[in-house]
């Protein structure tokens, strides 16, 4: 069929009321690509300008509210600027998590950096400086000149990472990068980097101390060379640097939220490591390390031993760290310190999102949050900076200990004395230093991005770039990755990067989102405690092939991806009834990318309390379908299930006896029978304790919308995007009438799966299109259903 057919045929489904307006929009969007349907939509839709105004207007809306044209749309008549679906005024979503998703796509940052700079952070007090002041300093100075003419060219960061961070090595050969992943191996093609001519001394380069009193770069979530920007002002201070770290374990975590799991303190122990080889083979110092049950104190008393004039440091922002910093800032400056702030490891800095734009149009997930963020007129982020080639040296280093004696890679002992070293896979596994960051990053673009948009789900493939915990300790900076990303044509990827600075706005409005729940009334939602089930998940003993390959994964390799860790989630909460704190608390302490800010959000998404209600179900054996096909993951996880056929891969609980003999299989002893059968019943279960909470609590439910009330913590409280089927019938959401509960019953068939297939090979809004399907599969099963009745 030709194109102008299929968007008439479509048209012509939304007159005729089988399809709703946004579904319209999104299929036409599909099928006509974004530039097209910006330009010819609204005179196709003319058509209805006579016989059908009210569905021109609906029509209108939606493509207003994409194209995010607010009053410069094309009608000015038009100036309501509301969402996709308007109920009483707050912006709500039909197509929920992925519509958010796709709507983000026109919030992008690659959208809005179409004519300019990106937005950057405001700056966290007066001491803070943005990345736009460090550049502009430093031009004003004309001190990197050179290297912002480097940085200018975006998609040139891969070669200026490696001429100003590699150019001390004699080559940068990677020679079939191998990822090692159990079950995967992919190689790269042979990249080399040739090194580069040894230039002469670049006469911005500052080798000889200015200052003699040195300068203190206290090392925290940014152990990286390349776009440092507290680095650089080291560098610009002209004295001699000294790289410290100090390692308080106590407080890193003073509420008890698992700030640094056991993973992560491994992935930190090796990451200093090679971030102190760096320093030395670049600048000939390595880093101070010191152990402490105070920061503020050991870092005055190394300001008092050395006499040092300067402080730099790059902001962390869980909220207890901040005030940390703050407080020793002042005490600095009290004693005439010079203390130098940056803000560097997100691309919106928490304080400079305001949530005065939020207004009564209600908060939700990333599509709010992107919006809020250009509203807040925040700056842009600038441009990547290039490491500096030399630092002055300290001609007496302080006293410090030895990484070992941090013991942040401490492994336990048996009784008899030998070491059980379980961090021996995952140090298999990865590359800690910052050029593995750039490694990934670049396997990536070759390989992964050009599947991301549709198959990051995979299991079984490595389609994701897996940079997670190098952006976690800022071995690489948000910056670079979306300076390098913007040729990818991948706003997916880059829509990624607005998640992560919205979990960190999260953190520092709600400080207790690792343990409270956001809306606060579901404080009383029931839970279950058998530690059994808890055990089992943790362990990948449930008896769900697909739970347990991934919760293996997790533990030998401290990694699982996106959507895995959805499924797994999902199940902890929505089938097993365990609380989502149990959930987080496990992955705090098993992943290597565990991150206070994103892992509460996320869990506390799952768990219904958080602000992005999921909208999704994870069944533990239908998503096998989209992750896990043919099920080589589970084989790669569960070796003792491999010879198993496909058809039962997944669900060894239906294989006939005969095949399970001949698999080698004998459950129950080979492999765990499963913790649960009753999947119905738990999911329904579970949905009624949501709605007994709203019952219980009528005054944080909005009366109008069925949204839950969400206080700020101004005290105001605020509509807050809430499932369908829960506000559907507040009080009876799993009623048979329901039309949404189907996608609680986790409904799947061959049919939609070839839908969905087909859909996904059409383009990258076809995300949305898999939420029609499901949605005309519901609105068959109820004329079906009525039809019986
Ligand atoms: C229950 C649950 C817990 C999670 N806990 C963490 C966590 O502790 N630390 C963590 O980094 N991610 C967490 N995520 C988000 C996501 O799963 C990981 O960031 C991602 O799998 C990392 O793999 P990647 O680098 O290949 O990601 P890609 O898909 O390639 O994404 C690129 C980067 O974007 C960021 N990102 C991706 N998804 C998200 C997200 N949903 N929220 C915020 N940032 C995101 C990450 O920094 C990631 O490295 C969690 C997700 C779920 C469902």
């Amino acid at each position: 069929m030709e194109r102008a057919d299929e968007v008439s045929q479509i048209l012509h489904s939304f007159t005729a009321g089988n399809i709703e307006v946004d579904e319209c929009f999104c299929m036409v969007l599909s099928i006509e690509g974004y530039e097209k349907t910006r330009n010819e939509f609204l005179e196709r839709i003319n058509i209805f300008k006579h016989t059908d105004p009210n569905k021109l207007r609906s029509l209108r809306r939606v493509y207003v509210t994409y194209f995010q044209l607010g009053n410069q749309a094309p009608y000015s008549d038009f100036t309501d600027p509301v969402g996709v679906s308007v109920e009483n005024g707050f912006l709500t979503s039909d197509f929920g998590y992925e519509l958010d998703m796709e709507m983000a796509l026109s919030n992008s940052f690659s959208q809005q950096n179409l004519g300019g700079d990106y937005h950057q952070t405001g700056t966290v007090n007066e001491h803070s400086k943005s990345y736009a002041n460090v550049v502009d300093n430093k031009n004003r100075s004309g001190s990197l000149e050179n290297c912002k003419a480097i940085s200018e060219k975006d998609v040139g960061t891969f070669a200026q990472f490696r001429n100003t961070h590699l150019n001390s090595k004699v080559q940068h050969t990677i020679t079939s990068h191998k990822m090692h992943v159990p079950g995967l191996s992919i190689e790269t093609t042979k990249t080399k980097n040739k090194r580069k001519k040894k230039s002469s001394r670049c006469e911005n380069d500052i080798q000889r101390p200015l200052s003699s009193k040195p300068v203190i770069y206290w090392i925290r979530r940014d152990l990286r060379l390349f776009d440092n920007p507290a680095l650089n002002a080291a560098q610009e201070e002209g004295a001699p640097v000294i790289f410290t770290f100090l390692w308080a374990e106590k407080e890193e975590d003073p509420n008890n939220v698992v700030a640094m799991g056991g993973a992560t303190k491994l992935w930190l122990h090796h990451a200093l490591q090679a971030f102190n080889n760096d320093l030395v083979e670049k600048y000939g110092t390595g880093i101070v390390y010191r152990k402490t049950d105070n920061s503020v104190k050991e870092m005055k008393r190394l300001f008092a031993e050395t006499d040092a004039k300067c402080l730099v440091i790059n902001n962390v922002y869980e909220p207890f760290l901040t005030c940390r910093d703050d407080k020793l800032c002042k005490d600095l400056q009290d004693r005439g310190v010079t203390c130098k702030r940056f803000d560097s490891y997100l691309l919106h800095e928490p304080t400079s999102v305001t949530t005065e734009s939020i207004g009564m149009r209600g908060i939700g997930s990333v599509t709010h949050f992107m919006e809020i963020c250009r509203q807040s007129a925040t700056k842009p982020i600038g441009h990547p900076l290039d490491t500096p080639r030399h630092l002055p040296k300290v001609h007496c280093v302080p006293d410090h200990n030895h990484l070992d004696e941090l013991e942040l890679a401490k492994m336990p002992r048996r009784k008899d004395g030998t070491v059980i070293d379980w961090a021996a896979p995952i140090r298999k596994q990865w590359d800690f230093g910052e050029t593995g960051a750039w490694n990934a990053l670049e396997l990536f673009f070759q390989e992964g991005i050009r599947k991301y948009e549709k198959e990051s789900c995979r299991a079984d493939n490595l389609n994701t770039c897996r940079i997670s915990p190098y952006l976690h300790f800022g071995q690489i900076s948000p910056r670079a990755v979306l300076t390098q990303a913007r040729g990818m044509k991948s706003p997916k990827f880059m829509r990624k990067l607005a998640w992560r600075d919205l979990s960190y706005w999260l953190l520092s409005l709600w400080p207790e989102l690792p343990s409270q729940p956001i809306r606060v009334h579901y404080r009383d939602q029931r839970w279950s405690d058998n530690s059994v089930h808890l055990k089992a998940w943790q362990k990948g003993k449930t008896g769900f092939p697909l739970i347990d390959a991934a919760m293996r994964q997790l533990w030998q390799t401290g990694w699982m991806n996106n959507y895995m860790r959805h499924v797994v989630a999902s199940f902890l909460i929505s089938y097993l009834h365990l609380h989502w704190v149990e959930g987080y608390r496990w992955f705090q302490d098993t992943l290597v990318d565990a991150d206070v800010a994103i892992n509460s959000m996320m869990w506390q998404n799952g768990g219904m309390s958080g602000l992005d209600q999921w909208n999704f179900v994870m069944h533990p054996v239908d998503a096998a379908l989209t992750c896990d096909p043919d099920g080589a993951f589970v084989r790669t996880w569960c070796p003792e299930l491999a010879r198993l056929p496909n058809d039962f891969i997944h669900q060894p609980w239906k294989c006939p006896p005969s095949i399970l003999k001949r698999s080698l299989v004998d459950l129950g002893v080979t492999y765990p029978q499963r913790i649960l059968t009753k999947l119905e019943e738990a999911r329904e279960q579970s949905l009624k304790d949501v709605v007994t909470i709203r019952m219980k609590y009528p005054h944080f439910v909005d009366k109008h919308s069925g949204n839950d009330l969400v206080p700020l913590p101004s005290g105001l409280l605020l509509p807050c995007i809430t499932r369908r089927e829960f506000k559907y019938k507040t009080s009876n959401p799993e009623a048979k009438d329901n039309p949404h509960t189907a996608v609680l019953r986790g409904y799947r068939s061959r049919k939609r799966d070839e839908a969905v297939a087909f859909a996904n090979q059409r383009d990258f809004t076809a995300s949305t299109m898999n939420e029609f399907v499901m949605r005309k599969e519901r609105h068959d099963r109820a004329s079906q259903f009525s039809s019986a009745y």
